[in-house]
């Protein structure tokens, strides 16, 4: 792997074979690569489906607060604690004791591979245009497909295969070109009075009130930001060592700007009710509308292409979360099992079994893209606000910090971070947070396994009242979802 042990974002597994140093630019494209996937490519739709224009622009307002607190609270932990270099779920651990620890790893897991059967649905759901069996992703058709294309790289990455630096250039120029032309294009035929006509949303009975439209979008946003936490693996990479807290920032704000224009200048081609029943990826749509066929025909090659890259990507950190936690006992040993190759091959496979078992529910719940990755953002939840809390709490004790060196702002980033993640379980809302709590029960027999193994205390007693909870929780939740009272899927 990369030159940490610690998994962190999916480009942590890129290498270079001569590890070339990287400057600011080639720095930056790599953390833009790392967040953009799938989730640019259903903007207009996911972000129109529960809200006007004026909700989004807040919703995007509030997200650059929000993960921009996160990326600083990434950066100071990465200076303070740098043997934990860039874990999601090491710092929790350090911070809040085992239990927690093994919680931010499990969901930190679950969010990548729940991820990734999204990423296969939506490669289906693009495939469609061309082979409309395919559906939106969800028929027999394009769950057999998927199936293929997940054990395809399955045994791609088994035979040893690495994200090499040289694809990942080509990927990330292949998917961020046709977004900046399709901005381009739109931004010209642009329509102030479609983006106008009702700006407050407030015209559409189905929306509800602001709030209501800004929380319906907040699921949407922290998904396409999810993997800017891994950004500070790339230091290694770096010539300079400063740089990559600058590439860090310049990605985001880039990102920021392409997501944004997409979602905010679609509402001007196509008005929002009418967007809100577009099929994804519905960038295809808004682009056909202006443009004619090839706009559709080219943002879903875009798409196949990006998402088939993010999708291997994920997988080799998916499968490396339980490794590395089987290494250092926080998850049970047998995860920590390497092939010859050195691939984390048990892990690799639990967690494409989990994809395909996933992919099998999807196609009997005829689930969504949208559904599955709302879930996979949720549940990245626990590791973000114990990150966020565990910054918090290193400013306030003092902790590996110097005499007299200000702890301000790294407090302030930390409580805003955290604040941001509690307000997103919040927002969104009881089904999800149900199925996250069906998703998270379970591990506790895996942390319980994982104690024993390494003969330690299994709860201490917050620990055990927090589990509690949890089962409680969680089998109330499964109950409710069982009767059909809510659903997820
Ligand atoms: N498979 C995953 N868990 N992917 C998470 C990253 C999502 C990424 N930001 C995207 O827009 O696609």
């Amino acid at each position: 792997m990369a030159a940490t042990d610690i998994p962190s974002a999916p480009a942590a597994s890129i290498t270079t074979p001569s590890q070339t140093k990287l400057r600011l630019g080639a720095l930056t494209a790599l953390v833009i690569g790392s967040m953009v996937g799938s989730g640019v490519f259903s903007l207009p739709q996911n972000m129109a489906a529960g809200a006007g224009p004026l909700a989004i622009l807040i919703g995007w307002g509030i997200t650059a607060v929000g993960m921009l607190a996160l990326v600083f609270v990434y950066q100071s932990l990465a200076v303070r604690k740098p043997r934990l270099d860039a874990g999601p779920y090491a710092y929790a651990k350090a911070g809040f004791g085992p239990f927690i620890g093994f919680n931010s790893a499990w969901g930190y897991w679950i969010s990548a591979w729940v991820g990734n059967v999204s990423y296969a649905v939506i490669v289906f759901s693009a495939l469609s245009y061309f082979y409309p069996a395919f559906g939106d992703g969800n028929t027999w058709q394009a769950v057999l497909g998927a199936s293929i294309l997940l054990w395809l790289i399955h045994i791609l990455i088994l035979a040893g295969v690495r994200q090499a630096a040289i694809v990942n250039l080509v990927v990330t120029i292949a998917k961020i070109a046709p977004i900046v032309l399709f901005i381009g294009i739109v931004a010209v035929a642009f329509k102030v009075d479609v983006f106008n006509a009702d700006f407050s949303g407030l015209g559409n009975a189905n929306l509800g009130s602001i709030m209501t439209q800004v929380k319906s979008t907040m699921l949407v946003t922290l998904w396409v930001f999810i993997g800017i936490e891994g950004a500070s693996v790339f230091s290694a990479r770096a010539e300079r060592r400063n740089d990559i807290a600058t590439a860090t920032v310049l990605g985001f704000f880039t990102c920021l700007a392409l997501y944004a224009l997409v979602s905010l200048l679609s509402i001007g081609i196509i008005s929002q009710p009418e967007l809100a029943g577009l099929k994804n990826p519905s960038m295809a749509g808004v682009l056909e509308t202006v443009v004619g066929p090839w706009g559709a025909i080219l943002i879903n090659l875009a798409l196949v292409v990006s998402v088939v890259g993010a999708f291997l990507s994920w997988t080799l950190l998916a499968a490396e979360v339980p490794h590395v936690a089987g290494k250092d006992g926080t998850m049970p040993k047998f995860f920590a099992h390497e092939s010859e190759r050195g691939v984390p091959s048990t892990s690799l496979l639990v967690t494409n079994l989990l994809v395909q078992a996933f992919l099998i529910v999807t196609l009997f719940a005829q689930s969504t893209y949208q559904a599955l990755f709302y879930i996979a953002s949720a549940a990245i939840l626990v590791p973000y606000i114990f990150s966020g809390a565990y910054a918090a709490k290193l400013a306030i004790t003092g902790k590996s910090y110097g005499v007299g060196e200000s702890r301000n702002g790294a407090l302030l980033m930390g409580f805003v971070a955290t604040i941001y993640g509690l307000w997103l379980v919040y927002a969104a809302g009881l089904s999800y947070l149900f199925m996250c709590a069906v998703l998270y029960a379970p591990g506790i027999v895996f942390y319980i396994w994982a104690r024993r193994e390494n003969r330690e205390r299994v709860f201490h007693p917050v620990e055990a009242a927090l589990a509690a909870a949890l089962v409680a929780v969680s089998l109330y939740a499964a109950y409710e979802m069982w009767v059909g009272a809510v659903s997820a899927l």
